[in-house]
């Protein structure tokens, strides 16, 4: 008979699954995807399921590599809510199986690795392209992508000032009493955003609410909203002067609304830039735009479970 699976909620998960580790074993992932090896990296782009009549959609993740020993799959749903809700907008469940076998050998709360490793690969995206004097943050939007990414990017990288806007002033003032360190709150979006250096998109927008004309010149932005081929966060001027870089080309092309609407050309993808088969361009506006895909899920529940199994 089989063993039964670990099970792991979001608290767990959540504890068990540091930016420390995460981070070296993303880009080590990302570099391995970009190199297009099916003997080692399989991962379709992500199947959806809108749910129209409730504003969402189920999306299914899988994702196998080889020499990992990793096979895997996240079921996600995201959920246009009401402001305030009390149920959250992404909510996501990750099952790992034995490959040899097929069985499965964990299911874990996928809340927390959504969260997580999307903000840790945006901060590997800012690492490599945000200006060299970096002295301003910006982060629009106030849920949980908002909050991972301000965890990880003031944990790796020192700013000046922090600044946050959300569409309604109250819920960025609730972000900002959550936090020890100082964060402005901005009350529109181009106030937020003039003169930051780092600014990262974070919201359920399905219209362009950041406007290249607001953008400063050299500034590098970390695009983790509008993930449906008719949604924007990124106005047509943003995104054809900058040089736009992705996790994966296919899912871009595919789902990316502010690039398949722009008509924006993608210059690189980030695994690509890790290898070194495409340059950095630091000193240009660069826009990282992230759909999140089912290899970051798989390294990150590996991960979890390794943790998991050494203290148990
Ligand atoms: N790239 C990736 O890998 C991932 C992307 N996402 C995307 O990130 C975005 C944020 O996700 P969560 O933080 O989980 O959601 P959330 O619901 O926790 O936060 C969404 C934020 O966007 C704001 N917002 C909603 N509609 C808006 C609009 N029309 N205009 C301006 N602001 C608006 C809300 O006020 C809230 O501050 C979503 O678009 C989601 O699809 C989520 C997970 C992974
Ligand atoms: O990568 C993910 O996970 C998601 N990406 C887009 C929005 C839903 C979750």
């Amino acid at each position: 008979m089989s063993e039964s699976p670990v099970l792991l909620n979001k608290h767990e998960v959540e504890s068990l699954l540091g930016y420390d580790d995460l981070i070296p074993r993303l880009e080590s992932v990302m570099g391995k995807f970009s190199k297009r090896d099916s003997s080692e990296i399989i991962q379709p782009v992500r199947s959806v399921v809108p749910v129209q009549q409730y504003n969402g959609f189920l999306g299914v993740m899988p994702a196998y590599l080889a020499a990992e020993g990793i096979l895997c799959t996240k079921m996600v749903t995201f959920y246009q809510r009401a402001e305030g809700s009390s149920l959250p907008s992404t909510q996501a469940t990750v099952l790992l199986f034995h490959p040899e076998r097929g069985t499965v050998t964990a299911i874990m709360d996928g809340e927390a690795i959504t969260a997580k490793r999307t903000a840790a690969v945006s901060a590997i995206s800012a690492k490599l392209f945000k200006p060299a004097l970096s002295e301003v943050l910006c982060i629009l939007g106030s849920g949980q992508q908002a909050r991972s990414h301000y965890d990880v990017f003031t944990k790796l990288f020192k700013f000046k000032e922090v600044r946050v806007w959300s569409r309604r002033k109250e819920m960025a003032q609730q972000f900002v009493n959550d936090l020890q360190d100082p964060v402005t709150v901005c009350s529109s979006v181009k106030e937020a955003v003039m003169g930051a250096d780092v600014i990262v998109t974070a919201t359920g927008a399905s219209q362009p609410i950041l406007f290249g004309k607001w953008v400063k010149p050299g500034a590098h932005i970390a695009a983790v909203g509008a993930c449906r081929p008719d949604w924007r966060e990124l106005d047509d001027v943003l995104m054809r002067e900058a040089v736009v870089y992705v996790d994966s080309r296919e899912g871009a092309t595919a789902e990316s609304g502010d690039i398949i609407l722009s008509g924006a050309e993608v210059f690189a993808e980030l695994g690509e830039v890790i290898n070194g088969s495409f340059p950095a361009q630091r000193e240009k506006t660069t826009v990282f735009k992230s759909l999140g895909m089912g290899i970051q899920d798989a390294v990150s529940a590996k991960l979890v479970l390794e943790k998991w199994n050494s203290e148990h």
